[in-house]
Order: C-alpha cells, then sequence, then structure tokens
C-alpha cells in the first residue's frame, strides 16, 4: 500500500504534485491545522504529516498518530513541533534548513524601511486625504550602523544586503568567529558594545533560554535614544511591555514586528505604538519561499517514506540499518562529548579535535563526529542534526580534525574531544561501559568515571579538606537531592573537578552560594 501523507498547512501545490509524482497519496486540508479536534481525528490514517506554522504538533496530536513515521515543516522553526514525543515514538522530525531564509532576511530589510520612513503611517494618511509632508521626516539608512544580533542564515544575507546600502554593520552572535565575521564584512561586537552604537538593531536568534527578552527594558535604555529595532525572528525574543514603553517614552524611534509572544496576535500592547509596523508572521511569505520549501520537504518525505533516506532531520542520526546497534552508544556517548564541552565554552570555536582510540576507531567516525558536532552547536543554534552539523560548523569556519588510533591506556576504547578557541584549549573524554552507557572519564587531563544525568552542576575546584562538606551543607540547605557524586583531580591539593548529577536544575541564588563555597574557583550548571 502506498504511503499516506496529509498536508494540515497552506503549503504551496509544488509539495502537493511532488508526492503525486513519487506515487504517494496526498491529502491536502489546507485549513486543518486551525481545528485541533478534526486534526486529533484524522492523523491516525497517515504516515507524513506536512506542515508550516499553524499546525501544532502536540504530545497529543502524537499519541493519537497511530501509523505517524514522519513529519516535514516547510520552514525553518520547529517550536510547533512537540520533538521530544515524536522522537520517542520514533517519529522523524524534519524541516527546510534554508529555503525561506532569503525571504525572511528581505522582510526584515523591508521592515527596516517601513519604520526609517514611515510608510504604513504615511500611507494611512495619504490614504486618508491628508497629505501630512511635514509629518513624517525620514531617517537615511545610508552610512548608518545596523545591530545584528544573531548571525546565521539570515542574519548574514541580512549583513550582505545592508552593505550593499552602504550600511556599517556590526554583529553579536557569541558563535561567530572573527574569520567569519570578516569574511562577511562585518564587525563582531558583544552586546554591550552593540546596544550604544546601532541606529537600527535587528534580530536573527532562535528562541531559546539565553535569548529570550534579550531586548528587555535594561537593553533598551543602554540603546542609542531614537533607534529602531526589528524582530522577524521569533515573539519573545525582545519584552513587548518594555518595547511599547520605550515607543512611548521615545527611546526607541520605532519597531517593526513580524512575530509576537501569542500568534495569532489580536490585541497586543504594541499596538498603537509610536511608529511601530507590524505584519502577521509573513517573514516567509513570498511565493517563491513557499515554493522552495514546499517542494524541498516533499523531496525529503518521499525520500525517507519510500527509501528510508533521511536529510535534514532534526532527531534523527544518519546510521544504516545494520551499523545501527553498535554504533548507537557511541554516538550518545560523542553527542554527550559535545554538549558537554559546548556548555563549558564560552567565546567562539575556531576548532574541534576528535580522537578515537581502540575499537571505536574501526567505526562509522563520520557519523560519530557529527553527533559530538550535534552536541557541541544545539545550545547555539536553531536546528542542529547529525545531517546539518558538520556542513553547519564549516558554515562557520570551525575547523575538525579527526585522529584515530590504536588502544593505548587504561581504558579498551575512548573518545577525547578538543575544543580549540581563541584563548584556549579544553578537552574531555569518555567511553562506553559493557553496559552499553557513556561514561565520562577524563576532563582537562583530569581522571574521573561519571554518567551524566539531565541535571549536572561541573565544579572546578582546589582540592582542600572541607570542600566536600560545605558544598553537600550547601546543596542539602537548599534541597538540593543528589543523585550522584564524582570527583577528580591532577593532583594531590592541586586543581580538582567535581561532577555532581542533580535531581532538579538549581536556581541563580544557589549557584551564587555554591560559587561562594571555600576552595571553589567555577562552578556551571549543564543539562544533557
Ligand atoms: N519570520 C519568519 O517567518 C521566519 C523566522 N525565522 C526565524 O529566524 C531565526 C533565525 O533563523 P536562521 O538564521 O535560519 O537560524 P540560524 O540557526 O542559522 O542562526 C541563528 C544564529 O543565532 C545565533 N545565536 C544563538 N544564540 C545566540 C545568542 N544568545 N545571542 C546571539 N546570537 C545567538 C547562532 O549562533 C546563529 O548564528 C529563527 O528564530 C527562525 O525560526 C526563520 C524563517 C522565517
Ligand atoms: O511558515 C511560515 O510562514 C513561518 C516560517 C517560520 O517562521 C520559520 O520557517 O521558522
Amino acid at each position: 500500500m502506498a504511503p499516506k501523507v496529509l498536508i494540515s498547512d497552506k503549503l504551496s501545490e509544488a509539495a502537493v504534485n511532488t508526492f503525486k509524482d513519487r506515487g504517494i497519496d496526498v491529502d491536502f486540508q489546507s485549513n486543518l491545522g486551525k481545528d485541533k479536534e478534526a486534526l486529533l481525528a484524522a492523523i491516525g490514517h497517515y504516515d507524513g504529516l506536512a506542515i508550516r506554522s499553524t499546525t501544532k504538533v502536540t504530545e497529543k496530536v502524537i499519541a493519537a498518530a497511530d501509523r505517524l513515521r514522519v513529519i516535514g515543516r516547510a520552514g525553518i522553526g520547529v517550536d510547533n513541533v512537540d520533538i521530544a514525543n515524536a522522537t520517542e515514538r520514533g517519529i522523524i522530525v524534519m524541516n527546510t534548513p534554508f529555503g525561506n531564509a532569503i525571504t525572511t532576511a528581505e522582510h526584515a530589510l523591508a521592515m527596516m524601511f517601513s519604520v526609517a520612513r514611515q510608510i504604513p503611517a504615511a500611507d494611512a494618511s495619504t490614504q486618508a486625504g491628508k497629505w501630512e509632508k511635514s509629518r513624517f521626516m525620514g531617517t537615511e539608512v545610508t552610512g548608518k550602523t545596523l545591530g545584528l544580533v544573531g548571525c546565521g542564515n539570515i542574519g548574514s544575507i541580512v549583513a550582505d544586503r545592508a552593505l550593499g546600502l552602504r550600511m556599517k554593520v556590526i554583529a553579536f552572535d557569541p558563535f561567530l568567529t572573527p574569520e567569519r565575521a570578516k569574511a562577511l564584512g562585518v564587525e563582531k561586537v558583544e552586546l554591550e558594545q552593540l546596544l550604544p552604537r546601532a541606529d537600527f538593531i535587528t534580530l536573527h536568534t532562535p528562541l531559546t533560554d539565553k535569548t529570550r527578552n534579550i531586548i528587555d527594558a535594561d537593553a533598551l535604555s543602554k540603546m542609542k535614544r531614537g533607534a529602531f529595532l526589528i524582530n522577524c525572528a521569533r515573539g519573545g525574543l525582545a519584552d513587548e511591555t518594555a518595547v511599547r514603553a520605550a515607543l512611548d517614552s521615545g527611546t526607541l524611534g520605532g519597531a517593526a514586528f513580524d512575530v509576537f509572544v501569542d500568534e495569532p496576535t489580536k490585541d497586543n500592547v504594541l499596538f498603537g505604538g509610536l511608529n511601530f509596523v507590524s505584519t502577521p508572521h509573513l517573514g516567509a511569505s513570498t511565493k517563491e519561499a513557499q515554493e522552495n520549501v514546499a517542494l524541498q520537504v516533499a523531496e525529503q518525505m518521499c525520500d525517507y517514506l519510500l527509501n528510508g533516506a533521511v536529510t535534514n532531520a532534526l532527531n534523527m542520526p544518519s546510521i544504516s540499518a545494520d551499523e545501527a546497534p553498535k554504533l548507537t552508544p557511541y554516538v550518545k556517548l560523542a553527542e554527550q562529548l559535545g554538549s558537554f564541552a559546548g556548555q563549558l565554552t564560552e567565546t567562539a570555536i575556531e576548532g574541534i579535535r576528535l580522537e578515537y582510540a581502540g575499537v571505536v576507531a574501526e567505526m562509522n567516525t563520520n557519523a560519530l563526529t557529527a553527533a559530538a558536532l550535534t552536541g557541541l552547536l544545539t545550545p547555539l543554534l536553531q536546528t542542529v542534526n547529525m545531517v546539518s552539523a558538520p556542513s553547519l560548523a564549516k558554515n562557520r569556519g570551525i575547523e575538525v580534525e579527526e585522529i584515530k588510533r590504536a588502544q593505548k591506556g587504561a581504558y579498551e576504547t575512548y573518545i577525547r574531544l578538543t575544543v580549540l578557541t581563541e584563548r584556549q584549549e579544553r578537552s574531555v573524554a569518555g567511553t562506553v561501559f559493557a553496559d552499553g552507557k557513556p561514561r565520562i572519564i577524563q576532563v582537562k587531563g583530569i581522571n574521573m568515571e561519571a554518567e551524566l544525568g539531565p541535571h549536572m552542576l561541573y565544579i572546578t575546584n582546589e582540592d582542600k579538606p572541607g570542600f566536600i562538606g560545605h558544598l553537600g551543607t550547601e546543596l542539602g540547605n537548599h534541597e538540593v537531592n543528589i543523585a550522584t557524586f564524582n570527583l577528580g583531580r591532577m593532583t594531590a591539593g592541586g586543581d580538582a573537578i567535581c561532577l555532581v548529577e542533580i535531581d532538579e536544575p538549581v536556581s541563580r541564588e544557589v549557584m551564587d552560594r555554591l560559587a561562594a563555597v571555600s576552595h571553589v574557583k567555577q562552578v556551571k550548571s549543564l543539562a544533557f
């Protein structure tokens, strides 16, 4: 029986034709995604679901999707898909990371001109017969400074076009290497430097714990008076109430938002603000982009449903059926090592070195390196997987070196990952025990044996008496339950590392208390 696909959002007809041409049954119900009950009733009949942003693929939808094997997002953001649940159910989630980037960058620039020249208000006034020539004094963009917050796919296209407009472009993106910034023609700066320098600020990051409200009242107060703010990335990057207050006070000369905290937004605090321009999440809405993403998602879904080939999957390593059982624990180890190193690294990564020793050196190390890069890049990028991670790393100028060697030392086999930044090299190594579970065996040259849990504390300290007791007391006083506790030290009395698995993440206040424990040098909370 031919696989059956449901398209539940407004996708270009190009997708329907592709499915049909490749022999897949397709139902195109472009408004079904808006009707939760109807979607729940229908989803059980399909092997594939193709969506944009309207359909919310919740835990409930996934639970009702008995046959579903693949969810294809025609676009970039997958905030509307419960990926964890889909993964648990063995459903692949794929997206099209590049197909609408140019169009979205163009929308950000259109929004920039709209606020610079107050076009929507001038249009409304003119069509109301007022001819208010002196009311709408604009701002020329030539020679002005554009501040990018996030310089990935879309941000770098905006930079390219803005340079063509003879703007000076500065960018805050912790992941941007100096070489990549130079190649793009942008000046890499910190957020603190960007805020007071930029005449226009445009946001192009995913919405993460680090970027939520990155433009808050404090950031707004540091901006140039009368500067303009553009958000065509995700609602929640800017605090809407604070932006409204800044428009009211004149701190901001204007703001243009395509995306909102709640969508669709019908009654927003920003509406009616002075020189506030809005569009209903139209960033990706051009015929060209919609054809690109629809064609791409349909091809990818057909490849998977018909041949088992996987492209741009967010939750699926590209590993053949034969090698999967042997490789899977090492994939997990490599991803954990990457994630560990990525969460400890705060400056731009110039390169990574992966050493494979013993039996692991004979395995598919391409897949393992891709898994390590996935772990490394996940805290910073919107969508990264084992398929996309190597090219994303390459695009960002991260050099990847692989070394394979015979077994050496106490462990039969191990992987060591070293991150190279402008300032330092930091390495972390691990192995897989007979129980099939990965263990960390060395951090920064210090030996230890630790299993990583979902919530970990990474503490560097001096190996001095009293430290463990004091640390345990602080954790106990704050009702933090310790699951596992692992120690390692360079030499007696020298540098030491402590990896503690805790049941719940700890608050900022507890982190500050732990940092104040005697002999502690640094405390970080890590999530896996
Ligand atoms: N309005 C619309 O219709 C559309 C919106 N988008 C959204 O645009 C955003 C950007 O998309 P892409 O450029 O494709 O993503 P990307 O993953 O290529 O780039 C994101 C960049 O943000 C940077 N970044 C991550 N954390 C950061 C932080 N804390 N501070 C500063 N920079 C940080 C990353 O290093 C990366 O370079 C996403 O949120 C995406 O969902 C994408 C397409 C259409
Ligand atoms: O499909 C759309 O219109 C939204 C696009 C978007 O936000 C994305 O691709 O991240």
